[in-house]
């Protein structure tokens, strides 16, 4: 499915969303629940990605048998998550797999970092990556040194699972730490169910755990990462236009909530009411060139890209190394289709250069590469352009309902 994005009759009515719960924050209670089965998880994520993660959890505890396939399509946080998880399930075997592009993301430094454990899990195809055959084992051992520098998600499974290994466990990270974020929220959540963690220097420590978990249900806020699309369409549109976002709050373990520093560039502000946000245009700012390091955040580089294009804004994004690695070579998706709407684009391979564009071309095809971060982040420049959108429906990895949330914005869907 196309989509043909129009802005109709220029004017922006008020709306109000309500936006589904983090896919970060979900994927990970979800993994947790599977541990302890009295965790009661409210505002779950519906993405995709959170769909194939339940529906992995849900078919594996339901199985008699004990060898079964698990495909987690593009989910890379299932896809490491459950690398963990299945790897301390004894007496169990599990072939994980997902898509094609699933095959070129790499798991290497998580599988040797629970073979280091001592893990049993081979490769199917190519050494390094999916799939995976996992043969579920006790782990006793609790030390293991592993490279932070490629993705935190390895970070992430290891301490999620930490609190089950009987001998709890120690990591010691080597190197530049990349989506910092990220693992802070895996240690916050894991310390809101009840479970000690130690954070000194490169080193972090989990305590064997066995109960009490507290009882009362974790409420997942939402989707900054989807939020992000809001702040770009908020900044290209007129000044005085708003939206209101649910359900939000101030101190989120969602490193994506540097938005609310990041659109003050573009004339973005935001206002915390009652667990709420509305985004107000109040100004045509235009910063001579923005440079921002986004290694904390790497899922709205797109999103900020595109919106320095859409107001003809020089930047320089940085510390984005890991975006080659991500549901496509995010970098090169970028250049390639900003390119095609008249930008001027360079790139290295760890960064992004926008330089200043005269226009916008209208009624280009954006291509999505299987990337619902494509389709989400240039939807906002319908705005400026009628532009079309390739397979749309890719949005529906981490926010399905998306272009109903755009029709409400008044921009036409096609
Ligand atoms: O732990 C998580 O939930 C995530 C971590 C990040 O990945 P990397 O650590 O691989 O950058 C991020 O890009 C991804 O969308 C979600
Ligand atoms: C990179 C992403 O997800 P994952 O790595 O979990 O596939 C994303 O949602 O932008």
């Amino acid at each position: 499915m196309n989509v043909f994005l129009t802005n109709p009759n220029g004017s922006i009515p008020t709306t109000q969303l309500q936006l589904s719960g983090s896919k970060s924050e979900t994927n990970r209670m979800l993994l947790l629940q599977a541990l302890y089965p009295q965790i009661k998880i409210v505002n779950a994520s519906n993405s995709d990605d959170s769909q194939v993660m339940l529906k992995a959890l849900k078919n594996f505890q339901l199985t008699t048998l004990n060898a079964q396939l698990v495909d987690v399509h593009h989910a890379g946080t299932a896809m490491r998550f459950l690398t963990a998880f299945f790897a301390i399930k004894e007496g169990t075997e599990v072939v994980l797999t997902g898509s094609t592009r699933m095959k070129e993301r790499p798991v290497k430094i998580l599988v040797e970092a629970l073979r280091q454990l001592g893990a049993e899990i081979s490769y199917l195809e190519k050494e390094g990556y999916p799939p995976l055959r996992i043969k579920g084992t006790k782990l006793t051992k609790q030390k293991v040194n592993l490279a932070a520098n490629i993705s935190s998600q390895y970070i992430s499974a290891l301490l999620l699972i930490a609190p089950k290994l009987e001998n709890g466990l120690e990591l010691v990270l080597e190197g530049e730490i990349t989506s910092m974020p990220y693992i802070k929220m895996t240690l916050a959540l894991l310390n809101e169910i009840g479970v000690k963690t130690l954070v000194e220097n490169n080193t972090i420590k989990v305590i064997q755990h066995q109960l009490p978990i507290i009882h009362h249900p974790i409420t997942v806020e939402s989707d900054w990462s989807s939020a992000s699309y809001w702040y770009s369409f908020i900044a290209l549109a007129p000044i005085g236009t708003q939206i209101t976002l649910a359900s939000f709050k101030k101190n989120s373990l969602q490193g994506d909530s540097v938005l609310v520093e990041i659109y003050k560039n573009f004339g973005v502000e935001t206002i915390f009411n009652d667990k709420k946000i509305t985004l107000h245009k109040v100004a045509n700012l235009e910063p001579a060139t923005l440079n921002l390091e986004l290694n904390n955040c790497p899922d709205i580089a797109q999103t900020i890209a595109v919106t320095c294009f859409g107001l003809g804004i020089v930047c320089e994004l940085s510390g984005l190394h890991t975006l080659k690695i991500k549901e496509t070579d995010r970098l090169l998706a970028l250049q390639t289709e900003l390119t095609k709407l008249g930008a001027v684009v360079s790139c290295t391979d760890d960064s992004i250069r926008i330089n200043k564009s005269q226009m916008i071309k209208e009624n280009v095809v954006i291509s999505t590469y299987n990337d619902h971060r494509m389709a989400l982040s240039f939807a906002p420049l319908a705005l400026k352009v009628p532009i079309v959108i390739e397979n749309a429906d890719v949005v529906s990895k981490s926010y399905p309902g998306f272009w109903e949330d755009v029709k409400r914005f008044g921009i036409g869907v096609l």
